[in-house]
């Protein structure tokens, strides 16, 4: 894939099919107009991701979590224009014309019902249809996905994250919720528990569920390991002042230190909490253990 990316000077050789919008999230949605343009491959056209740079602070997934997986998908070029004025402030049909046709060599694009774009947000997908014939592409609405009778949204998906609902938010994302950060020191007390953890800290600006106990797999080169994972503080030992999450997987003895390892988030089990002792912690963890691998063995997953 190739990333344009902190320049509004870009443009492609190829002919492309576009999709353009936030895609916070790339939920499944968003998934539904990735497809439409990967589709268009077949027809010899470059799949084209448009997303502007807002350079938001708490976000569900981080730019390199972004590219990656449209990279995953397939798609050819993304371009993360930064929200300057001179992009902000042009016409709508100007933004199609100089940008889309004349630059990107646009001839099929993908929009959601409610995309807008343009000085004022004037540009909606009914301008596209009427300039479709004119510039030479044509454009396609998709409607909204649907969850549960609801549309899928990146807002209705955080307020699911902030409850700490995984399953439900790994649904209407369509992949699990993860997080990824190199293995890092910890205090060593894991190991002088029989319960070594993995300590990661993500992007500040990744949002994650409340502070707790979940079911996660943890993947490990081509492997994935079962194992439970602790978001918080650590107030039992006291000290942090930097949000961690912290990994116990259960059937591996490994030394991980340095490795960047990606952690999915499946089942909330307990918020996190003060122990009197490390031993009260110990036994807790004990039974947090019991509960992960009966987690993941009721569901065959
Ligand atoms: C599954 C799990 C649950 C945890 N729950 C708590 C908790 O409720 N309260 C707390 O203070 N620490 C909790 N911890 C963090 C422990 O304090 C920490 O793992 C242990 O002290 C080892 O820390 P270290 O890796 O820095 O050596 C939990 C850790 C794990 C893996
Ligand atoms: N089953 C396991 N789960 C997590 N980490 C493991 C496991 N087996 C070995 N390790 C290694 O042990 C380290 C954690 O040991 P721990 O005593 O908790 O130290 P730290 O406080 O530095 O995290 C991990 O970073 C990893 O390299």
């Amino acid at each position: 894939m190739r990333l344009i990316t902190g320049t509004t000077e870009f443009e492609t050789t190829e002919a492309t099919a576009i999709s353009l919008g936030k895609f916070e999230g790339l939920h499944m949605g968003h998934q539904l107009l990735v497809n439409r343009i990967l589709k268009k491959k077949e027809e010899g056209l470059k799949a084209l991701i448009f997303t502007f740079d807002f350079g938001e602070r708490s976000t569900l997934l981080l730019p390199e979590e972004r590219r990656n997986l449209l990279e995953k998908w397939g798609v050819d070029y993304l371009i993360e224009c930064p929200f300057v004025e001179s992009i902000a402030h042009m016409e709508a049909e100007d933004f199609v014309r100089e940008i889309l046709v004349k630059r990107l060599h646009v001839k099929y694009l993908a929009v959601g019902t409610d995309f807008h774009f343009g000085h004022n947000r004037k540009g909606s997908y009914r301008l596209l249809e009427d300039m479709q014939k004119e510039c030479g592409f044509q454009v396609e609405v998709v409607e909204k996905a649907c969850y549960d009778g609801r549309e899928i949204s990146s807002t209705r998906i955080r307020k699911e994250l902030e409850q700490g609902h995984m399953e439900l938010v790994n649904q209407l994302l369509g992949y699990a919720y993860s997080v990824t950060g190199e293995v890092l020191y910890g205090h060593q007390i894991g190991r002088t528990l029989g319960l070594p953890t993995i300590n990661q800290q993500p992007g500040l600006s990744k949002l994650l569920p409340p502070n707790g106990v979940y079911a996660t797999k943890t993947r490990i080169a081509s492997e994935i390991f079962e194992g439970i994972t602790n978001i918080g503080y650590k107030p039992t030992i006291g000290g942090e002042t930097r949000k961690g999450v912290e990994t116990f997987l259960f059937d591996l003895d490994r030394n991980l230190y340095g490795e960047t390892l990606t952690v999915s988030f499946y089942g909330f089990e307990r918020p996190e909490r003060k122990f009197d002792s490390l031993e009260a912690l110990k036994e807790r963890i004990e039974k947090d253990v019991a509960w992960g691998r009966k987690y993941f063995g009721e569901r065959e997953n």
